[in-house]
Protein backbone atom coordinates (compact mmCIF):
# COMPACT_ATOMS: atom_id res chain seq x y z
CA UNK A 1 0.00 0.00 0.00
CA UNK A 2 0.85 3.52 -0.89
CA UNK A 3 2.66 5.55 1.88
CA UNK A 4 0.54 8.53 0.73
CA UNK A 5 0.54 10.80 3.71
CA UNK A 6 3.58 13.05 4.99
CA UNK A 7 3.76 13.92 7.52
CA UNK A 8 6.80 15.83 10.38
CA UNK A 9 9.40 14.48 7.45
CA UNK A 10 8.16 10.86 7.36
CA UNK A 11 6.13 9.01 4.41
CA UNK A 12 3.44 7.04 6.23
CA UNK A 13 0.45 4.79 5.69
CA UNK A 14 -2.89 6.65 6.39
CA UNK A 15 -5.37 5.47 8.57
CA UNK A 16 -8.19 6.40 7.01
CA UNK A 17 -10.42 4.25 4.05
CA UNK A 18 -9.22 3.18 0.85
CA UNK A 19 -8.95 5.54 -2.05
CA UNK A 20 -7.56 5.75 -5.61
CA UNK A 21 -6.96 7.65 -8.36
CA UNK A 22 -7.91 6.64 -12.26
CA UNK A 23 -6.79 7.74 -15.25
CA UNK A 24 -9.79 8.85 -17.26
CA UNK A 25 -8.13 8.53 -20.39
CA UNK A 26 -6.97 4.99 -20.21
CA UNK A 27 -9.24 3.73 -17.59
CA UNK A 28 -6.81 2.25 -15.37
CA UNK A 29 -6.19 2.75 -11.71
CA UNK A 30 -2.71 4.46 -10.99
CA UNK A 31 -2.86 5.05 -7.10
CA UNK A 32 -4.17 3.36 -4.64
CA UNK A 33 -3.50 4.22 -0.86
CA UNK A 34 -5.39 4.45 2.43
CA UNK A 35 -6.81 8.18 3.57
CA UNK A 36 -5.28 10.40 6.17
CA UNK A 37 -7.68 10.13 9.51
CA UNK A 38 -8.32 12.77 11.45
CA UNK A 39 -5.85 12.06 14.15
CA UNK A 40 -3.31 12.45 10.99
CA UNK A 41 -4.65 15.75 10.47
CA UNK A 42 -3.86 16.95 13.60
CA UNK A 43 -0.28 15.24 13.38
CA UNK A 44 0.33 17.43 10.60
CA UNK A 45 -0.65 20.20 12.18
CA UNK A 46 1.22 19.73 15.11
CA UNK A 47 4.28 18.90 12.65
CA UNK A 48 3.68 22.32 10.82
CA UNK A 49 3.60 24.21 13.97
CA UNK A 50 6.72 22.71 15.47
CA UNK A 51 8.85 23.34 12.32
CA UNK A 52 7.23 27.14 12.20
CA UNK A 53 9.54 28.80 14.34
CA UNK A 54 12.78 27.85 12.84
CA UNK A 55 11.26 28.13 9.34
CA UNK A 56 10.46 31.62 10.24
CA UNK A 57 13.51 32.87 11.64
CA UNK A 58 15.44 31.85 8.92
CA UNK A 59 15.99 35.38 6.48
CA UNK A 60 14.48 35.36 3.30
CA UNK A 61 17.26 34.18 1.47
CA UNK A 62 18.33 31.04 3.31
CA UNK A 63 14.35 30.04 2.53
CA UNK A 64 15.45 31.05 -1.23
CA UNK A 65 18.42 28.63 -1.71
CA UNK A 66 15.48 25.72 -0.63
CA UNK A 67 13.08 26.96 -2.85
CA UNK A 68 15.43 27.18 -5.95
CA UNK A 69 16.38 24.07 -5.32
CA UNK A 70 12.76 22.66 -5.86
CA UNK A 71 12.35 24.59 -9.00
CA UNK A 72 15.61 23.32 -9.84
CA UNK A 73 13.98 19.72 -9.01
CA UNK A 74 11.14 20.30 -11.13
CA UNK A 75 13.47 21.40 -14.34
CA UNK A 76 14.83 17.78 -14.05
CA UNK A 77 11.50 16.18 -13.48
CA UNK A 78 10.15 18.16 -15.76
CA UNK A 79 8.95 15.02 -18.27
CA UNK A 80 7.97 12.64 -15.90
CA UNK A 81 6.11 15.78 -14.14
CA UNK A 82 4.12 16.46 -17.07
CA UNK A 83 3.34 12.79 -17.96
CA UNK A 84 1.90 11.83 -14.23
CA UNK A 85 -0.37 15.38 -14.30
CA UNK A 86 -1.52 14.10 -18.39
CA UNK A 87 -1.83 10.21 -16.78
CA UNK A 88 -4.23 11.63 -13.77
CA UNK A 89 -6.10 14.44 -15.26
CA UNK A 90 -6.37 13.45 -19.11
CA UNK A 91 -4.71 16.65 -20.02
CA UNK A 92 -2.41 16.70 -23.29
CA UNK A 93 1.12 15.98 -23.09
CA UNK A 94 1.41 19.35 -24.63
CA UNK A 95 -0.70 21.29 -22.08
CA UNK A 96 1.45 19.50 -18.94
CA UNK A 97 4.64 20.17 -20.16
CA UNK A 98 3.48 23.88 -19.57
CA UNK A 99 1.71 23.42 -16.49
CA UNK A 100 5.41 22.08 -15.42
CA UNK A 101 6.88 25.41 -17.13
CA UNK A 102 4.84 27.58 -15.16
CA UNK A 103 5.52 25.59 -11.66
CA UNK A 104 9.27 26.71 -12.26
CA UNK A 105 8.55 30.14 -13.51
CA UNK A 106 6.38 30.77 -10.03
CA UNK A 107 9.65 30.38 -8.11
CA UNK A 108 11.06 33.51 -9.88
CA UNK A 109 8.05 35.62 -9.81
CA UNK A 110 7.17 34.77 -6.17
CA UNK A 111 10.64 35.82 -5.02
CA UNK A 112 10.31 39.59 -7.32
CA UNK A 113 6.94 39.13 -5.72
CA UNK A 114 7.34 39.09 -1.78
CA UNK A 115 10.28 41.77 -2.53
CA UNK A 116 7.67 44.44 -4.12
CA UNK A 117 4.39 43.81 -2.25
CA UNK A 118 6.19 42.84 1.18
CA UNK A 119 9.70 43.77 1.28
CA UNK A 120 11.02 45.76 4.35
CA UNK A 121 10.54 49.64 3.90
CA UNK A 122 12.52 52.10 6.27
CA UNK A 123 11.90 55.73 6.85
CA UNK A 124 14.07 58.05 8.52
CA UNK A 125 11.91 60.10 11.38
CA UNK A 126 13.09 63.14 13.26
CA UNK A 127 14.04 60.83 15.77
CA UNK A 128 14.88 57.06 15.24
CA UNK A 129 13.02 55.43 11.96
CA UNK A 130 9.80 53.74 10.73
CA UNK A 131 9.80 50.33 9.60
CA UNK A 132 7.92 48.16 7.60
CA UNK A 133 8.31 45.06 7.79
CA UNK A 134 6.19 41.83 7.12
CA UNK A 135 5.43 38.04 8.95
CA UNK A 136 4.48 34.88 8.51
CA UNK A 137 1.03 33.98 9.34
CA UNK A 138 2.20 30.53 10.63
CA UNK A 139 1.02 27.18 9.51
CA UNK A 140 -1.23 27.52 6.63
CA UNK A 141 -3.38 25.19 5.17
CA UNK A 142 -3.50 24.69 1.30
CA UNK A 143 -6.43 23.02 -0.91
CA UNK A 144 -6.09 22.46 -4.21
CA UNK A 145 -8.09 21.92 -7.26
CA UNK A 146 -7.66 18.82 -10.23
CA UNK A 147 -7.94 21.12 -13.15
CA UNK A 148 -4.02 22.20 -12.40
CA UNK A 149 -2.98 19.68 -10.03
CA UNK A 150 0.61 21.17 -9.67
CA UNK A 151 0.53 24.47 -10.65
CA UNK A 152 -2.13 25.98 -8.57
CA UNK A 153 -1.75 24.39 -5.68
CA UNK A 154 1.39 25.22 -5.55
CA UNK A 155 1.29 29.79 -6.64
CA UNK A 156 -0.16 29.16 -2.61
CA UNK A 157 3.07 26.66 -1.60
CA UNK A 158 5.75 28.50 -2.74
CA UNK A 159 4.76 32.82 -1.99
CA UNK A 160 3.83 30.76 1.83
CA UNK A 161 7.36 28.94 2.31
CA UNK A 162 9.01 32.04 0.93
CA UNK A 163 7.13 34.08 3.52
CA UNK A 164 7.92 32.11 6.21
CA UNK A 165 5.05 30.12 7.09
CA UNK A 166 4.85 26.28 7.04
CA UNK A 167 2.22 24.37 5.08
CA UNK A 168 0.04 21.55 4.80
CA UNK A 169 -1.42 20.82 1.45
CA UNK A 170 -4.33 18.99 0.40
CA UNK A 171 -4.85 18.03 -2.55
CA UNK A 172 -7.54 17.15 -4.66
CA UNK A 173 -9.04 13.40 -4.09
CA UNK A 174 -9.25 13.15 -8.37
CA UNK A 175 -5.31 14.11 -8.03
CA UNK A 176 -3.29 12.27 -5.20
CA UNK A 177 -0.27 11.05 -7.42
CA UNK A 178 0.79 14.74 -8.58
CA UNK A 179 0.92 16.10 -5.31
CA UNK A 180 2.83 12.85 -3.92
CA UNK A 181 4.90 13.91 -6.77
CA UNK A 182 5.67 17.36 -5.93
CA UNK A 183 6.20 16.94 -2.48
CA UNK A 184 8.80 14.52 -2.91
CA UNK A 185 10.57 17.08 -4.56
CA UNK A 186 10.37 19.18 -2.00
CA UNK A 187 11.77 16.48 0.40
CA UNK A 188 14.88 15.87 -2.30
CA UNK A 189 14.99 20.03 -2.01
CA UNK A 190 16.11 19.26 1.70
CA UNK A 191 13.53 21.52 3.07
CA UNK A 192 13.73 20.82 7.14
CA UNK A 193 11.07 17.87 8.35
CA UNK A 194 7.50 19.54 8.75
CA UNK A 195 7.88 22.57 6.88
CA UNK A 196 5.85 21.09 4.31
CA UNK A 197 3.33 18.09 4.78
CA UNK A 198 0.87 16.18 2.89
CA UNK A 199 -2.84 14.46 3.48
CA UNK A 200 -4.45 12.74 1.22
CA UNK A 201 -8.14 12.39 1.17
CA UNK A 202 -11.42 12.98 0.53
CA UNK A 203 -13.80 15.74 1.61
CA UNK A 204 -13.97 14.13 5.50
CA UNK A 205 -9.71 15.16 5.23
CA UNK A 206 -10.86 18.72 3.86
CA UNK A 207 -13.18 18.91 7.07
CA UNK A 208 -10.57 17.30 8.88
CA UNK A 209 -7.93 20.16 8.26
CA UNK A 210 -10.13 23.32 7.93
CA UNK A 211 -11.67 22.64 10.78
CA UNK A 212 -8.68 22.56 13.09
CA UNK A 213 -8.03 24.77 15.26
CA UNK A 214 -4.31 24.81 15.20
CA UNK A 215 -4.39 26.68 11.81
CA UNK A 216 -3.45 30.38 11.38
CA UNK A 217 -4.84 30.38 7.68
CA UNK A 218 -5.99 28.60 4.43
CA UNK A 219 -5.70 29.17 1.02
CA UNK A 220 -7.89 27.81 -1.36
CA UNK A 221 -8.37 27.21 -5.03
CA UNK A 222 -11.68 25.03 -5.85
CA UNK A 223 -15.37 25.38 -6.46
CA UNK A 224 -17.50 27.97 -5.15
CA UNK A 225 -19.92 25.37 -3.29
CA UNK A 226 -16.87 24.32 -1.60
CA UNK A 227 -15.51 27.88 -0.88
CA UNK A 228 -18.32 29.36 0.65
CA UNK A 229 -19.05 26.82 3.12
CA UNK A 230 -15.24 27.87 4.10
CA UNK A 231 -16.03 30.90 4.33
CA UNK A 232 -18.91 30.06 6.69
CA UNK A 233 -16.78 27.86 8.62
CA UNK A 234 -14.18 30.56 8.83
CA UNK A 235 -16.83 33.45 10.36
CA UNK A 236 -15.97 34.17 13.48
CA UNK A 237 -12.30 34.00 13.28
CA UNK A 238 -11.27 36.96 12.44
CA UNK A 239 -7.75 35.92 13.08
CA UNK A 240 -7.61 33.06 10.50
CA UNK A 241 -6.80 34.04 6.75
CA UNK A 242 -8.73 33.03 4.60
CA UNK A 243 -7.98 33.43 0.25
CA UNK A 244 -10.39 31.97 -1.52
CA UNK A 245 -9.84 31.58 -5.27
CA UNK A 246 -13.18 30.41 -6.74
CA UNK A 247 -14.94 29.44 -10.17
CA UNK A 248 -16.80 32.01 -13.20
CA UNK A 249 -19.42 31.88 -15.21
CA UNK A 250 -17.20 34.00 -17.31
CA UNK A 251 -18.22 36.41 -20.64
CA UNK A 252 -16.77 37.12 -23.70
CA UNK A 253 -18.22 39.50 -26.10
CA UNK A 254 -17.90 40.31 -29.59
CA UNK A 255 -18.48 43.10 -31.93
CA UNK A 256 -17.05 44.57 -35.21
CA UNK A 257 -13.81 42.65 -35.77
CA UNK A 258 -11.82 42.02 -38.81
CA UNK A 259 -10.14 39.25 -38.96
CA UNK A 260 -12.90 36.21 -38.74
CA UNK A 261 -10.62 33.67 -37.92
CA UNK A 262 -8.35 35.14 -35.32
CA UNK A 263 -11.76 35.62 -33.66
CA UNK A 264 -12.67 32.59 -33.82
CA UNK A 265 -9.27 31.51 -32.38
CA UNK A 266 -9.63 33.48 -29.41
CA UNK A 267 -13.27 32.28 -28.58
CA UNK A 268 -12.28 28.77 -29.35
CA UNK A 269 -9.13 29.04 -27.01
CA UNK A 270 -10.84 30.52 -24.59
CA UNK A 271 -14.19 28.14 -24.43
CA UNK A 272 -12.39 24.52 -25.14
CA UNK A 273 -9.07 24.60 -23.93
CA UNK A 274 -8.64 22.09 -21.33
CA UNK A 275 -11.43 20.41 -22.46
CA UNK A 276 -13.31 23.90 -21.17
CA UNK A 277 -11.87 22.85 -17.29
CA UNK A 278 -9.83 26.06 -16.60
CA UNK A 279 -12.08 28.78 -14.17
CA UNK A 280 -11.34 31.32 -16.59
CA UNK A 281 -12.68 29.79 -19.29
CA UNK A 282 -15.48 31.50 -20.77
CA UNK A 283 -18.96 29.82 -20.61
CA UNK A 284 -20.94 32.73 -22.76
CA UNK A 285 -20.00 34.33 -25.98
CA UNK A 286 -22.24 37.15 -26.84
CA UNK A 287 -22.54 37.62 -30.96
CA UNK A 288 -23.78 40.38 -32.58
CA UNK A 289 -27.32 39.61 -34.28
CA UNK A 290 -26.20 40.58 -38.04
CA UNK A 291 -24.26 39.23 -40.72
CA UNK A 292 -21.09 39.04 -38.86
CA UNK A 293 -22.02 37.42 -35.98
CA UNK A 294 -24.09 35.06 -38.26
CA UNK A 295 -20.19 34.45 -40.03
CA UNK A 296 -18.40 34.16 -36.79
CA UNK A 297 -20.91 31.39 -35.55
CA UNK A 298 -20.85 29.40 -38.98
CA UNK A 299 -16.77 29.46 -38.63
CA UNK A 300 -17.20 28.64 -34.99
CA UNK A 301 -18.48 25.24 -35.21
CA UNK A 302 -16.82 24.31 -38.62
CA UNK A 303 -13.30 25.03 -36.35
CA UNK A 304 -14.90 23.40 -32.89
CA UNK A 305 -16.58 20.47 -35.46
CA UNK A 306 -12.78 19.45 -36.36
CA UNK A 307 -11.10 19.90 -32.81
CA UNK A 308 -8.74 16.98 -32.22
CA UNK A 309 -9.88 14.96 -28.70
CA UNK A 310 -7.61 11.99 -27.65
CA UNK A 311 -5.46 10.61 -25.38
CA UNK A 312 -2.70 12.53 -23.92
CA UNK A 313 -0.13 10.66 -25.43
CA UNK A 314 -1.79 10.44 -28.82
CA UNK A 315 0.60 11.42 -31.72
CA UNK A 316 0.04 14.12 -32.98
CA UNK A 317 -1.08 15.80 -30.25
CA UNK A 318 -4.90 16.27 -29.65
CA UNK A 319 -5.92 20.11 -28.71
CA UNK A 320 -8.79 18.49 -26.12
CA UNK A 321 -7.86 15.33 -23.93
CA UNK A 322 -10.29 13.17 -21.63
CA UNK A 323 -12.27 15.40 -19.02
CA UNK A 324 -10.91 14.47 -15.38
CA UNK A 325 -13.76 11.77 -15.05
CA UNK A 326 -16.36 10.33 -16.68
CA UNK A 327 -18.74 11.73 -13.66
CA UNK A 328 -17.47 14.59 -14.59
CA UNK A 329 -18.35 14.35 -18.34
CA UNK A 330 -21.75 13.20 -17.28
CA UNK A 331 -22.34 15.63 -15.25
CA UNK A 332 -21.45 17.84 -18.17
CA UNK A 333 -24.26 16.50 -20.38
CA UNK A 334 -26.74 16.49 -17.87
CA UNK A 335 -26.38 19.94 -18.03
CA UNK A 336 -26.41 20.21 -21.67
CA UNK A 337 -29.44 18.55 -21.50
CA UNK A 338 -30.90 20.65 -18.82
CA UNK A 339 -30.44 23.64 -20.90
CA UNK A 340 -32.11 21.63 -23.77
CA UNK A 341 -35.31 20.95 -21.81
CA UNK A 342 -35.45 24.79 -20.94
CA UNK A 343 -35.54 25.49 -24.34
CA UNK A 344 -31.67 25.99 -25.79
CA UNK A 345 -30.92 25.13 -28.93
CA UNK A 346 -28.20 22.85 -29.60
CA UNK A 347 -25.73 23.94 -32.37
CA UNK A 348 -23.32 21.53 -32.01
CA UNK A 349 -24.62 18.80 -29.33
CA UNK A 350 -21.47 17.69 -27.09
CA UNK A 351 -21.19 13.84 -26.77
CA UNK A 352 -19.99 12.00 -24.59
CA UNK A 353 -17.59 9.45 -26.37
CA UNK A 354 -17.15 6.30 -23.95
CA UNK A 355 -19.10 6.21 -20.70
CA UNK A 356 -16.66 4.74 -19.29
CA UNK A 357 -13.83 7.25 -19.91
CA UNK A 358 -13.82 11.30 -19.59
CA UNK A 359 -13.88 11.88 -23.37
CA UNK A 360 -16.79 14.21 -24.30
CA UNK A 361 -16.69 16.49 -28.13
CA UNK A 362 -17.49 20.29 -27.47
CA UNK A 363 -20.52 21.73 -27.61
CA UNK A 364 -22.46 24.79 -28.48
CA UNK A 365 -25.52 25.67 -27.36
CA UNK A 366 -28.03 28.85 -28.35
CA UNK A 367 -29.72 30.09 -25.19
CA UNK A 368 -30.80 33.40 -26.39
CA UNK A 369 -34.56 32.46 -26.04
CA UNK A 370 -33.79 31.31 -22.59
CA UNK A 371 -32.13 34.32 -20.56
CA UNK A 372 -34.71 34.43 -17.90
CA UNK A 373 -34.54 31.29 -16.73
CA UNK A 374 -30.84 29.77 -17.25
CA UNK A 375 -29.56 28.54 -14.27
CA UNK A 376 -26.17 31.10 -13.40
CA UNK A 377 -23.75 28.40 -12.71
CA UNK A 378 -20.61 27.34 -13.99
CA UNK A 379 -20.56 24.21 -16.01
CA UNK A 380 -17.09 23.54 -15.63
CA UNK A 381 -16.75 22.25 -19.09
CA UNK A 382 -16.78 22.46 -22.67
CA UNK A 383 -20.10 24.00 -23.12
CA UNK A 384 -20.19 27.06 -24.73
CA UNK A 385 -23.54 29.44 -24.31
CA UNK A 386 -23.99 31.61 -27.62
CA UNK A 387 -26.16 34.82 -26.46
CA UNK A 388 -27.42 36.78 -29.58
CA UNK A 389 -27.46 40.01 -29.16
CA UNK A 390 -28.89 43.77 -30.69
CA UNK A 391 -28.02 46.38 -28.20
CA UNK A 392 -24.32 46.31 -27.01
CA UNK A 393 -25.20 47.58 -23.69
CA UNK A 394 -27.75 45.57 -23.07
CA UNK A 395 -24.97 42.72 -23.63
CA UNK A 396 -22.76 43.97 -21.47
CA UNK A 397 -25.80 44.32 -18.74
CA UNK A 398 -26.57 41.08 -19.16
CA UNK A 399 -22.90 39.75 -19.09
CA UNK A 400 -22.55 41.33 -15.60
CA UNK A 401 -25.63 39.19 -14.46
CA UNK A 402 -24.01 36.86 -12.69
CA UNK A 403 -23.26 35.70 -9.19
CA UNK A 404 -19.39 34.97 -10.35
CA UNK A 405 -17.05 37.55 -12.04
CA UNK A 406 -13.56 36.53 -12.80
CA UNK A 407 -12.46 36.77 -16.46
CA UNK A 408 -14.62 38.42 -19.09
CA UNK A 409 -13.08 39.34 -22.27
CA UNK A 410 -13.63 42.04 -25.79
CA UNK A 411 -13.07 40.74 -29.54
CA UNK A 412 -13.51 44.10 -31.06
CA UNK A 413 -10.94 46.21 -33.32
CA UNK A 414 -13.04 49.56 -32.08
CA UNK A 415 -10.83 51.01 -29.52
CA UNK A 416 -13.35 53.02 -27.80
CA UNK A 417 -15.69 50.34 -27.57
CA UNK A 418 -13.30 48.37 -25.50
CA UNK A 419 -12.56 51.76 -22.98
CA UNK A 420 -16.71 51.85 -22.84
CA UNK A 421 -16.61 48.03 -21.92
CA UNK A 422 -14.00 48.20 -19.52
CA UNK A 423 -15.37 50.67 -17.29
CA UNK A 424 -18.60 48.58 -17.25
CA UNK A 425 -17.73 45.14 -16.97
CA UNK A 426 -17.59 43.53 -13.48
CA UNK A 427 -14.29 40.70 -13.48
CA UNK A 428 -10.61 40.82 -11.92
CA UNK A 429 -9.85 39.99 -15.55
CA UNK A 430 -10.70 41.57 -18.75
CA UNK A 431 -8.68 41.11 -21.67
CA UNK A 432 -9.39 42.79 -25.45
CA UNK A 433 -8.58 41.11 -28.61
CA UNK A 434 -7.05 37.94 -26.59
CA UNK A 435 -8.37 34.81 -25.13
CA UNK A 436 -9.94 35.21 -22.01
CA UNK A 437 -7.82 31.74 -20.32
CA UNK A 438 -3.75 31.56 -20.29
CA UNK A 439 -3.69 34.08 -17.01
CA UNK A 440 0.03 35.45 -16.52
CA UNK A 441 1.28 34.44 -13.05
CA UNK A 442 3.42 38.15 -13.11
CA UNK A 443 -0.50 39.75 -12.42
CA UNK A 444 -2.63 39.63 -9.66
CA UNK A 445 -5.12 36.58 -10.13
CA UNK A 446 -8.79 36.89 -8.46
CA UNK A 447 -11.96 37.50 -9.28
CA UNK A 448 -15.08 39.46 -7.72
CA UNK A 449 -18.72 38.34 -6.73
CA UNK A 450 -18.64 34.40 -5.90
CA UNK A 451 -15.04 33.98 -7.97
CA UNK A 452 -12.84 35.17 -4.75
CA UNK A 453 -12.90 37.41 -1.45
CA UNK A 454 -10.50 39.87 -2.57
CA UNK A 455 -7.12 37.97 -1.88
CA UNK A 456 -5.80 37.71 -5.28
CA UNK A 457 -3.38 34.94 -6.15
CA UNK A 458 -0.49 34.65 -8.24
CA UNK A 459 1.38 37.86 -8.08
CA UNK A 460 -0.71 39.39 -4.90
CA UNK A 461 -0.25 35.87 -3.22
CA UNK A 462 2.12 37.71 -1.59
CA UNK A 463 -0.15 39.82 0.27
CA UNK A 464 -2.15 36.91 1.71
CA UNK A 465 1.06 34.94 2.87
CA UNK A 466 2.42 37.56 5.54
CA UNK A 467 1.13 40.24 7.80
CA UNK A 468 2.34 43.76 7.68
CA UNK A 469 4.23 44.83 10.84
CA UNK A 470 4.46 48.88 11.13
CA UNK A 471 7.18 49.83 13.68
CA UNK A 472 8.60 52.92 15.23
CA UNK A 473 12.10 51.89 16.38
CA UNK A 474 14.94 54.37 18.43
CA UNK A 475 17.99 52.78 19.45
CA UNK A 476 17.55 54.14 23.28
CA UNK A 477 14.48 55.96 25.08
CA UNK A 478 14.76 59.77 25.02
CA UNK A 479 13.31 62.65 26.90
CA UNK A 480 11.33 64.52 24.42
CA UNK A 481 11.96 68.69 24.57
CA UNK A 482 9.03 69.31 25.23
CA UNK A 483 6.05 67.63 27.76
CA UNK A 484 2.62 67.24 27.44
CA UNK A 485 0.42 69.42 29.73
CA UNK A 486 -0.40 67.93 33.09
CA UNK A 487 3.19 65.77 33.28
CA UNK A 488 5.77 66.71 35.78
CA UNK A 489 9.65 64.92 35.44
N1 LIG B 1 -10.31 30.85 -9.38
C1 LIG B 1 -9.35 29.97 -9.50
O1 LIG B 1 -8.18 30.28 -9.33
C2 LIG B 1 -9.66 28.56 -9.87
C3 LIG B 1 -10.87 27.97 -9.56
N2 LIG B 1 -11.09 26.66 -9.87
C4 LIG B 1 -12.40 26.11 -9.59
O2 LIG B 1 -12.25 24.82 -9.02
C5 LIG B 1 -13.34 23.98 -9.38
C6 LIG B 1 -12.80 22.64 -9.81
O3 LIG B 1 -12.00 22.13 -8.80
P1 LIG B 1 -12.52 21.02 -7.76
O4 LIG B 1 -11.32 20.21 -7.41
O5 LIG B 1 -13.74 20.36 -8.29
O6 LIG B 1 -12.98 21.89 -6.52
P2 LIG B 1 -13.61 21.36 -5.13
O7 LIG B 1 -14.17 22.56 -4.49
O8 LIG B 1 -14.49 20.19 -5.31
O9 LIG B 1 -12.34 20.83 -4.34
C7 LIG B 1 -11.26 21.66 -3.99
C8 LIG B 1 -10.62 21.10 -2.71
O10 LIG B 1 -11.49 21.26 -1.57
C9 LIG B 1 -11.68 20.00 -0.91
N3 LIG B 1 -13.04 19.98 -0.36
C10 LIG B 1 -14.18 19.70 -1.01
N4 LIG B 1 -15.24 19.85 -0.18
C11 LIG B 1 -14.75 20.26 1.02
C12 LIG B 1 -15.32 20.61 2.29
N5 LIG B 1 -16.64 20.57 2.49
N6 LIG B 1 -14.50 21.01 3.28
C13 LIG B 1 -13.17 21.08 3.08
N7 LIG B 1 -12.58 20.73 1.93
C14 LIG B 1 -13.35 20.34 0.91
C15 LIG B 1 -11.44 18.98 -1.99
O11 LIG B 1 -11.12 17.73 -1.42
C16 LIG B 1 -10.29 19.62 -2.77
O12 LIG B 1 -9.06 19.39 -2.11
C17 LIG B 1 -14.07 24.73 -10.45
O13 LIG B 1 -15.22 25.29 -9.89
C18 LIG B 1 -13.12 25.85 -10.85
O14 LIG B 1 -13.72 26.99 -11.33
C19 LIG B 1 -10.16 25.90 -10.45
C20 LIG B 1 -8.95 26.44 -10.78
C21 LIG B 1 -8.63 27.81 -10.52
O1 LIG C 1 -1.92 31.39 -10.78
C1 LIG C 1 -1.20 31.88 -11.65
O2 LIG C 1 0.03 31.87 -11.60
C2 LIG C 1 -1.80 32.56 -12.84
C3 LIG C 1 -3.20 32.18 -13.05
C4 LIG C 1 -3.35 31.01 -13.97
O3 LIG C 1 -2.44 30.25 -14.17
N1 LIG C 1 -4.50 30.87 -14.56
C5 LIG C 1 -4.78 29.85 -15.52
C6 LIG C 1 -5.51 28.74 -14.87
C7 LIG C 1 -6.87 29.09 -14.42
C8 LIG C 1 -7.60 27.91 -13.82
O4 LIG C 1 -7.26 27.50 -12.84
O5 LIG C 1 -8.47 27.29 -14.26
C9 LIG C 1 -5.55 30.46 -16.67
O6 LIG C 1 -5.93 31.62 -16.57
O7 LIG C 1 -5.72 29.80 -17.68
Amino acid sequence: MTKAQFIAGQWLEGQGHDIASQDPAKKQTIWQAKSASPAQVGEAVSAARQAFLPWSEFSFEERLVFVKRFAALLGEHKDELALTIARETGKPLWETATEVGAMIGKVAISERAYKERTGTVENPMPLGKAYIRHKPHGVVAVFGPYNFPGHLPNGHIVPALLAGNTVIFKPSELTPLVAQKTVELWEKAGLPQGVINLVQGEVETGKALASHPGIDGLFFTGSSRTGKLLHEQFGGHPGKILALEMGGNNPLLVRGVSDIDATVHDIVQSAFVTSGQRCTCSRRLFLEQNEQGDAILARLLEVTRQIQVGDYDAEPQPFMGAMISSRAAQQMVAAQKQLQDLGAESLLEMQHLDPESGFVTPGIIDVTGILDKMPDEEHFGPLLKVIRYSDFDQAIEEANNTVFGLSAGLLSDDAELYQHFFRRIRAGIVNWNRPITGASSAAPFGGIGESGNHRASAYYAADYCAYPVASVELEKSDMPDSLNPGLKF
